[in-house]
């Protein structure tokens, strides 16, 4: 496909097409906005894209000075819009994008299964043997052009620059296949991480969503599930349980951002609202 000079114009679906470069280094930047994906790869990657989702992603657009019943806000809430950071097969990104097709939610693999919805990708970082990657200061341009809500980074395998931790405050996710803050920080990643578990001894693990900072895996967290450690468990049966949870999770998450359910604790200790019952937090 040839390169586009620009951004078209959105259309009536609510998709953004990007441009997608050239074939060769190809990437996209899907955009979940109650009908788009956006979402950003790592050289590893490839391009796609994605047509319309119908996301019942929305956000609360509460009135000045009048709180509104969960389901007045439903009536008004804004739709969100999300980004989506892909490295490698890109199960929780496509898990995330088939609850928005449903509708329960608002090259790398990720971004073959992105191509065949018709996601449109950028490639991130700019690499020197992949011409056409971004460097940090245009990503945030070009993420900005898109008035994001929030970033989710789903197998993400690059440090994210402080120039966007600091354009997004509050607003990048990631999800760790680890209950953080043990077994995380650099080298700690895919299988690696389970192997050091199992030979660790310890009886529990699980998935982790925390919100991203400077460093890696010690941002404020927001969610996990536990999972047993089986005392003959394989790096590959325990990487298999901890994934089905971080799907399950992070489209649970995905759907507390579009609703505004996260609340931010005064100790800066990152809750969510529970949907059924208002009054209780997680
Ligand atoms: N600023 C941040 N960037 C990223 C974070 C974060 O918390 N803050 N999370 C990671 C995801 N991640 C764990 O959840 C993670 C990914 C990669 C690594 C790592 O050691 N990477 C290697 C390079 C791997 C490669 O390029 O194939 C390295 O840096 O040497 C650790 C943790 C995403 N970004
Ligand atoms: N430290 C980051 C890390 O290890 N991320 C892990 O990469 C796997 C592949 O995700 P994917 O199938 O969604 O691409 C997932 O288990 C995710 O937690």
């Amino acid at each position: 496909m040839e390169a586009q000079s620009s951004i078209l114009r959105l259309r009536s679906n609510g998709i953004i097409p990007i441009p997608i470069q050239n074939p060769k280094t190809p990437s996209f930047l899907p955009q979940i906005h109650s009908t788009r994906l956006v979402s950003v790869r790592t050289h590893h990657s490839i391009s796609s894209q994605v047509k319309n989702s119908r996301l019942v992603c929305k956000s609360r657009v509460v009135k000045a000075g009048k709180s509104t019943s969960l389901e007045d806000l439903e009536a008004g809430f804004r739709r969100k819009k999300l980004a989506v950071f892909v490295s490698g097969g890109g199960s929780n990104f496509r898990s995330i994008h088939e609850a928005t097709v449903k509708g329960t939610v608002a090259d790398c693999g990720g971004a073959d299964y992105a191509r065949d919805k018709g996601i449109p990708v950028i490639l991130f970082p700019k690499m020197k043997d992949e011409p056409g990657g971004l460097s940090p200061s245009d990503l945030v341009t070009a993420l900005r052009s898109y008035k994001l809500d929030f970033i989710l980074l789903a197998g993400y395998l690059k440090r994210i620059p402080s120039e966007l931790v600091q354009a997004y405050p509050r607003s990048i996710l990631n999800i760790h296949p680890s209950l953080l803050p043990a077994f995380g920080g650099k080298g700690y990643y895919g299988k690696k991480v389970h192997k050091a578990v199992i030979a660790s001894g310890a009886r529990y693990s699980g998935p982790t969503i925390h919100f991203v900072d400077e460093n890696y895996d010690t941002g404020r967290i927001l969610a996990q599930r536990v999972v047993h450690v089986l005392a003959n468990d394989t790096a590959e049966e325990l990487a298999a349980r901890v994934l089905y949870e971080e799907h399950r999770m992070y489209v649970d998450v995905a759907a507390a951002l579009c609703e505004d359910r996260i609340i931010w604790r005064e100790d800066g200790v990152p809750l969510i609202q529970s949907k059924e019952n208002p009054k209780d937090y997680r």
